[in-house]
């Protein structure tokens, strides 16, 4: 049984329709690829697994469970994380802190908790930092843990965000475009930590991503959309010998798919 199915999945922007019946399942424990030229609609289908759209029709099965019936904070308590295009972290705040808040949906201990930092707290407290600890080693990253964010280089700010995301614990890793704004050695890098996440950690990943040498080289399988629909599926080989994915990339003039 895959981790996530789409079922039929319509999302429309007043008379524009940005996802057409999409159907694909996400197998676990894999890095499934969804890819195609700008505007086929892949943010749109991140948002509606995120829940900050409402499909306006079709189903989204994750592990059994019924998706679209879920608000945006149960869905990451469910287990599905996301990075996003752009680095969205806090400036002003260590790489250590902004991973720490990427615990918050685990729970705390309470108002009354918190308060009086009882030993109790003080317990979960350090627990939570070993565990933003153990990320930001995971990924290379704990000579940053007490510098600002703000101060580091993009790239590692970028494995910032992948860190706060880990640290939720979850099945399902959303990453949207994470190679945009690398230089290739980055590139290359980051492609060797998301197939670690996925043999070491055993997170499934779905991913977003315009680099294809990059997706060419780490997805098990891949979806190609174009105008909202599902053109294509299948493994690297596959898509990259399929007529009509040729023709989307190339009318778009990104002759490198
Ligand atoms: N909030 C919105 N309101 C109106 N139209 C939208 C909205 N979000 C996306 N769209 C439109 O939906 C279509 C799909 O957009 P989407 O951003 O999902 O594509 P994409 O495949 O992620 O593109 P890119 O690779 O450029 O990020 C586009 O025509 C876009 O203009």
């Amino acid at each position: 049984m895959p981790l996530m199915q789409l079922d039929g999945v319509t999302v429309q922007f007043g008379g524009l329709t940005a996802v057409n019946e999409l159907s694909f399942a996400v197998a676990e424990k894999t890095i499934h690829g969804l890819i195609g030229p700008n505007g086929a609609g892949k943010s749109t289908v991140f948002n509606c697994l995120s829940r900050f759209y409402q499909p306006a029709v079709g189903k989204i099965d994750f592990a059994g469970r019924d998706l679209l019936a879920l608000r945006s904070d149960q869905v990451m308590n469910l287990g599905i994380a996301r990075t996003f295009q752009n680095v969205e972290l806090f400036r002003g705040m260590t790489a250590l802190e902004n991973v720490l808040v990427g615990q918050h949906s685990l729970g705390g201990s309470g108002f009354f908790g918190d308060l009086f930092a009882t030993s109790k707290v003080k317990q979960a407290e350090s627990a939570r930092r070993q565990a933003a600890m153990e990320a930001l080693e995971f990924l290379g990253l704990a000579d940053t843990a007490n510098s600002l964010v703000g101060s580091l280089p993009y790239g590692k700010q970028k494995l910032i965000e992948f860190a706060r995301a880990l640290v939720s614990k979850p099945k399902l890793l959303l990453l949207d475009e994470p190679a945009a704004g690398l230089n290739p050695q980055e590139t290359s890098h980051l492609g060797d930590l998301i197939v670690e996440l996925k043999d070491k950690l055993g997170i499934t990943i779905l991913l977003v991503e315009h680099d294809m040498s990059l997706v060419m080289r780490i997805c098990d399988t891949i979806t190609v959309m174009e105008f909202g629909r599902k053109i294509a599926e299948g493994d690297a080989k596959t898509i990259q010998n399929n007529p009509a994915v040729i023709k989307a990339y190339l009318g778009e003039g990104e002759a490198s798919a």
